[in-house]
């Protein structure tokens, strides 16, 4: 017998309930078990937050916790007040890089010294983006043209990911990838031995292409309906980018669209908010996600990423996200911290 909540007047099925309510409950609290997903009947679970004993609770119960958690939990402007425990807590700064370092091939002001200041200070540097249009190899020299000095195994790409996502999985190196995207993703699926050309194509790996056209569309799209069992990867689902320092253009999201229009899937997305590139780090980083912050511009997909994981947040104005859309009511993604650029850092604690 199938059960339906009502909440704040909309009813909602159990896996809605589950998805918007009790999820993101758990992910808020610190040690969360979860006895039984059978939400047919009850949705209950055990719940273990600072300020209350384990306990079953009902979902209208899960619903007064979540509102009174994230209230709690709105994100604080950072400051000289709050900056210094943030600071000493943290071992590794994750940034992101679109609107976090870089808007197109401009550099966001005071970036350089801030990076070179935290690495001074001992902190570990990471960079996370979703944009998929180049490899590591290709980011890392962008860096440098820059003037930033990063490694290419500081670096974590959506492009790399949706390589180790085939790798991981074993996917047989005589199948082929169809790629709808940048030279990025071809470059990480050849490192990782697959073959983007010929068939029979056995993945369609999706992410931002300015070159989008019908005919990459019908190939991607029979590829996946007409191939049984072809994977249908994103490497992202970011709406829109700063492919340019000026505009914000379509993102990735807008070409997975269209797949998913046409081909009635959805895919397996490997960039943030997905942690799938969390164990690639940890695997470089042995450090523990609650002693690293995650820095980005999207709440939606950085942010979310950094909660995901258990790390700190922090997030920054210089990109997409306004503070207006922070503080709107319906955003209910709410990161530790907030500040305008990243150079804040430097600005409120350095010389
Ligand atoms: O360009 C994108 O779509 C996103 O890139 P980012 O993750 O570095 O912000």
């Amino acid at each position: 017998m199938s059960t339906s909540f009502a909440l704040m007047g909309l009813r909602l099925d159990p896996l809605q309930c589950f998805t918007s309510i009790i999820q993101p409950l758990i992910a808020n609290c610190q040690n969360p078990t979860i006895p039984s997903k059978n939400l047919d009947t009850k949705v209950a679970c055990k719940l273990q937050a600072s300020h209350t004993k384990a306990a079953t609770i009902t979902p209208v119960r899960c619903y007064k916790l979540y509102r009174m958690n994230t209230a709690k939990r709105a994100a604080q402007l950072l400051s000289t007040q709050n900056i210094r425990s943030l600071f000493d807590s943290v071992e590794a700064f994750l940034f992101d890089c679109d609107g976090v370092i870089w808007k197109g091939d401009k550099l966001i002001d005071g970036v350089s010294e801030t990076l070179d200041w935290l690495r001074s200070k001992g902190k570990k540097l990471v960079f996370v983006t979703n944009n998929s249009l180049k490899s590591r190899i290709q980011y890392a020299k962008k860096f440098h043209s820059l003037g930033i000095s990063v490694a290419e195994d500081e670096i974590f790409s959506s492009s790399f990911a949706a390589a180790m996502y085939l790798k991981v999985n074993n996917f047989p190196q005589e199948k082929k990838v169809y790629v709808i995207g940048g030279e990025g993703i071809l470059e990480e699926l050849q490192l990782a031995g697959f073959k983007g050309l010929g068939g029979p194509v056995g993945a369609v790996v999706v992410g931002i292409d300015p070159r989008i056209n019908y005919y990459k569309l019908q190939y991607g799209t029979l590829c996946i309906r007409e191939n049984p069992g072809c994977l249908f990867i994103a490497t992202n689902r970011d709406a829109v980018g700063h492919m340019t320092d000026l505009q914000e253009w379509p993102g990735a999201g807008s070409m997975v669209a269209a797949m998913c229009g046409s081909t009635e899937r959805e895919p397996i997305v490997v960039g943030k908010p997905s942690t799938f590139m969390m164990d690639f780090l940890l695997q470089k980083f042995h450090i523990n996600t609650s002693k690293m912050c995650m820095v980005g511009d999207r709440l939606d997909t950085d942010i979310l990423f950094g909660q995901n994981a258990g790390c700190k947040t922090l997030l920054v104005l210089s990109g997409v996200t306004t503070q207006t859309t922070l503080e709107d009511p319906s955003n209910n993604v709410q990161p530790d911290y907030y500040t305008s650029q990243m150079s804040d850092l430097l600005r409120l604690l350095g010389p």
